[in-house]
């Protein structure tokens, strides 16, 4: 047949044929707007005050607790496998450390800043990041310092947040990540490092969309951290929050954040794609938080969805709405999985 005769018989129809664009593995790969590779993730460590520990979390599968003694023998095999940052978390667990205002948080004798240091020595290429937060360190388990009613007090918990973040950068962090989600504390972090000399050499990553939610729980067996009373509704967002979020975004932004978490991930797609463009000057980052990483796992147990394939999927969703980070409990397994 002609051309010309071809072209008669289906007028309308020649962009109908899709799968020559996707016929081939490669092809698959071109598809990609963005590939996901080893520099995009970042590992969370759970760090306890118990300097022996290397205990399994039972809700975490896979994941540990290290003390640090312990820290350098896991991460090195990650490092050499190609693992470029992690996002450290502190876990005290010694009777009594814990107090009104989560002294503990930035100890120099601490298990956070002992593991920037040693990270830092061992690791010099390794990029650590700090989360910062009071809830692991406070008696009452919230985010902030409290007034004696249990809400929030804003000036000193940002005072407080700021000063322990600025600590963090003191001890070797390169980057620190306020979780709170308490309003201004980006404003005083980033003054605090300005006034110490920091701010050139600190990367602010702020999570400014942090939905509370049902999807933290096992990260609260693994930090120790669920609040003693009450919830954190009144400063993490209402999931059905779309506009708090974009303010929160636009918020933080302006008060000088360097890059952006959004976090839970799966659920929160069309936050992240609103992120990539509130926040397009910046790198918006993907949290697959502990319920979601824990939920995947059940999952596969049962024999309903493979690991391999659903963790690709799910982190290639992050990266189609946006994300160019992705805090991942997976990034072991991806890093195996990306030489293969
Ligand atoms: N700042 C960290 C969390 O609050 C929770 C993350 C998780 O559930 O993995
Ligand atoms: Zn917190
Ligand atoms: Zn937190």
């Amino acid at each position: 047949m002609h051309t010309a005769e071809y072209l008669d018989t289906y007028p309308t129809d020649i962009g109908s044929v899709l799968a020559g664009g996707y016929n081939h593995p490669l092809l698959r790969e071109w598809q990609n707007e963005r590939q996901l590779t080893k520099n995009m993730l970042i590992f969370p460590l759970f760090i306890s005050d118990n300097d022996d520990e290397e205990t399994p979390i039972e809700s975490l599968p896979n994941i540990k607790r290290f003390g640090i003694n312990k820290l350098a023998a896991y991460v090195k095999p990650l490092v050499q496998k190609g693992l470029r940052s992690v996002i450290l978390f502190g876990v005290p667990m010694a009777e009594g450390c814990k107090d009104a205002v989560g002294t503990a948080a930035d100890d120099p004798d601490g298990p956070v800043i002992q593991a920037i240091k040693l990270l830092r020595r061992e690791f010099p290429d390794l990029y650590i990041i700090c989360d910062v937060c009071l809830c692991e360190f406070t008696s009452h388990g919230h985010c902030g310092v409290l007034y004696e009613d249990g809400t929030i007090n804003r000036e000193q918990s940002v005072r407080r947040i700021a000063a322990v973040a600025v600590n963090y950068a003191k001890a070797g962090a390169h980057s620190v990540a306020p979780s709170d989600m308490i309003d201004g504390r980006i404003r005083d972090i980033k003054l605090g490092l300005i006034k110490a000399g920091l701010a050139h050499k600190t990367f602010v990553m702020s999570y400014a969309a942090k939905f509370s939610g049902n999807l933290y729980g096992p990260f609260r067996d693994a930090a120790c951290s669920a609040p003693s009373h009450g919830d954190r509704k009144c400063y993490q967002l209402p999931s059905g929050g779309k506009g708090l979020a974009r303010r929160a975004l636009k918020r933080d932004l302006v008060e000088g954040a360097d890059g952006i978490i959004v976090k839970p991930s799966t659920f929160y797609l069309d936050i992240m794609a609103d992120a990539s463009q509130i926040a397009r000057d910046v790198p918006v980052c993907a949290y697959h938080v502990s319920g979601e990483y824990a939920m995947l796992h059940a999952a596969a147990e049962k024999g309903v969805v493979d690991l391999k394939t659903i963790a690709f999927e799910s982190h290639y969703g992050f990266l189609r709405a946006g994300a160019r980070l992705i805090i991942s409990y997976l990034t072991p397994e991806f890093l195996d999985w990306l030489d293969q």
